[in-house]
């Protein structure tokens, strides 16, 4: 079997950055380049001072500390990356499509596209081209297309390795993975490449996680594996609705229902809805799928699952304004969190910059505090769905590095992300500072229900009645 010297990864983001890393740090005998055309992001993944790296993930700079310059480099030179490289993986963005057919809801593939073809352009030798990112099934037939047909006698294998970490928590899902899915051709040259690229993940896992299948089936299980996450948050998140009129607590229903082993007790929080640059669009690209071949119901069931978590972030915002006697106009909201979960300083689909808008909407004012959230990237966010003008976004929306701060004269807290430390804040000052009554919307449903009502607030939890 071929050995492996050279790894080259197209795509230095939340996937590329993390993933090549850890695989650096356990195979000390492979070089590993990471390669982006963004020149500011490969600055940052080389910065001497590890708290700028451009992802921020608990146990990262540890390990790209250990292994950076010395078998992990990050790189522009794309180019000279594919030629070198033995294995090169794919693991560039695959956004949601903003224009043209499918706009809306297909993937858009051009950023794979481009780097099929930098590949084909570029490569002398033989090559095993890895999927990372995350593709509609049959993605792999458009790249073989391109590889195959340059006539320049350079041989391709084309591999699907999808990604199943979630961001946050990205280390140790990569060190401790529940499984990794290879999926390659039954050829003789398919199967070495699906050995090999096994052989790499069994330097620290055993090898009965590393599952191979075909190509197609391992394409369509990294969706189909997002939508049954995200389908068991919007089911639960349905019934906190039904809790909050009913008087039942959606955290004893879903800790009664998670005991009964097959159901499971994981990914049953309910929240005020889930975000993240993969769930939504990974789910409607399934629902475009579903359509392309005629499958209406099928693709109007998963759709459902979105249609959920949008009823869920209106819902949580309408439930703020309702509450604050219907008229939140000229009113200040402190917004704990804009990241879509904690851990991470990703925003991408935070539910927190959907019930901004819609408070926004309502002319309310907002200071938000993200212990890991940049004030440009909240703008960036709320400028993004273009609403109002980016000077309006600027009037009503403050960003403070200090959640105290952010309270004051506040009429209400709403918990957008579940940082630990919001748990540790001193809430009886915060009490103090705010306009009475004091208001606090638990989106994530992490504090004290008890403790905060004796503190006076008027508290408001995700799945319960008051
Ligand atoms: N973010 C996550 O937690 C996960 C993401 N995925 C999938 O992994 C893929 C990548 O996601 P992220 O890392 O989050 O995206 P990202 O947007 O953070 O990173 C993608 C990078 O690719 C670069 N790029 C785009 N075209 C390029 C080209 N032609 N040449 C060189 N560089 C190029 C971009 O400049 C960008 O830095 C997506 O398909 C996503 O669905 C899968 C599992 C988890
Ligand atoms: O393909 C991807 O991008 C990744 O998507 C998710 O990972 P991620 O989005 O990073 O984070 P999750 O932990 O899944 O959380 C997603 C959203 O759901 C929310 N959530 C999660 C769990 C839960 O019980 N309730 C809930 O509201 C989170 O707060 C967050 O907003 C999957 O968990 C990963 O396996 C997958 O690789």
């Amino acid at each position: 079997m071929r050995s492996i010297k050279n790894i080259c990864c197209i795509g230095a983001g939340y996937v590329g950055g993390p993933t090549m890393s850890v695989i650096a740090n356990k195979c000390p005998e492979i070089n590993v380049t990471v390669v982006d055309i963004n020149a500011n992001r490969i600055a940052a993944w080389n910065d001497e001072d590890l708290d700028k790296l451009p992802v921020y993930e608990p146990g990262l700079k540890e390990i790209v500390a250990e292994s950076r310059n010395k078998n992990l480099f990050f790189s522009t030179e794309v180019d000279k990356a594919i030629d070198e490289a033995d294995m090169i993986f794919i693991s560039v963005n695959t956004p949601t499509k903003t224009y043209g057919k499918g706009k809306g809801e297909a993937a858009d593939l051009k950023y794979i596209e481009l780097c099929a073809r930098n590949i084909a352009r570029v490569a002398k030798s033989d090559k095993i081209v890895v999927e990372k990112s995350t593709l509609p099934v049959r993605t792999a037939q458009a790249i073989k297309d391109i590889l195959h047909n340059t006539g320049n006698g350079v041989k391709y294998e084309v591999l699907s390795n999808p990604e199943f970490l979630a961001e946050g928590t990205a280390i140790d899902d990569l060190l401790n993975a529940d499984r990794v899915l290879i999926g390659g051709d039954d050829t003789p040259s398919g199967k070495e490449a699906k050995n090999i690229l096994s052989g790499i993940y069994e330097h620290w896992l055993p090898k009965e996680r590393v599952l191979q299948t075909n190509l197609w089936s391992s394409e369509l299980s990294k969706l189909v594996a997002n939508a049954f996450l995200a389908q068991r948050i919007s089911s639960i998140n349905s019934i906190s609705a039904l809790c909050e009129v009913t008087d039942a607590n959606v955290a004893e229903v879903s800790k009664a229902i998670g005991k009964d082993s097959r159901i499971g007790p994981k990914f049953l929080n309910a929240s005020v809805g889930f975000g993240g640059s993969c769930f939504q669009k990974d789910i409607l690209n399934l629902v475009y799928i579903c359509k392309t071949y005629g499958l209406t119901e099928v693709a109007e069931y998963w759709d459902q699952v979105i249609k959920i978590n949008d009823y869920q972030k209106r819902r949580f915002a309408e439930n703020i304004i309702t509450t604050l006697y219907n008229t939140v106009s000229g009113k200040k909201i402190a917004f704990y969190g804009w990241a879509f979960k904690k851990d991470t300083n990703d925003t991408r689909e935070s539910a927190a910059i959907y019930v901004a808008d819609t408070l926004l909407e309502e002319q309310a004012e907002i200071v938000v505090y993200d212990p890991k959230v940049s004030e440009e990237q909240v703008y960036a966010d709320l400028d993004y769905l273009n609403t109002r003008s980016e000077e309006e976004n600027r009037k009503l929306v403050t960003v403070v590095n200090d959640p105290l701060k952010a309270a004051e004269d506040a009429h209400a807290v709403a918990i957008l992300t579940e940082w630990d430390e919001f748990k540790a804040l001193d809430w009886e000052q915060i009490y103090n500072s705010m306009f009475k009554p004091a208001f606090v919307f638990d989106g994530r449903r992490i504090l004290d229900k008890q403790i905060m009502n004796q503190t006076g607030f008027d508290y408001y939890r995700i799945g319960e009645g008051k």
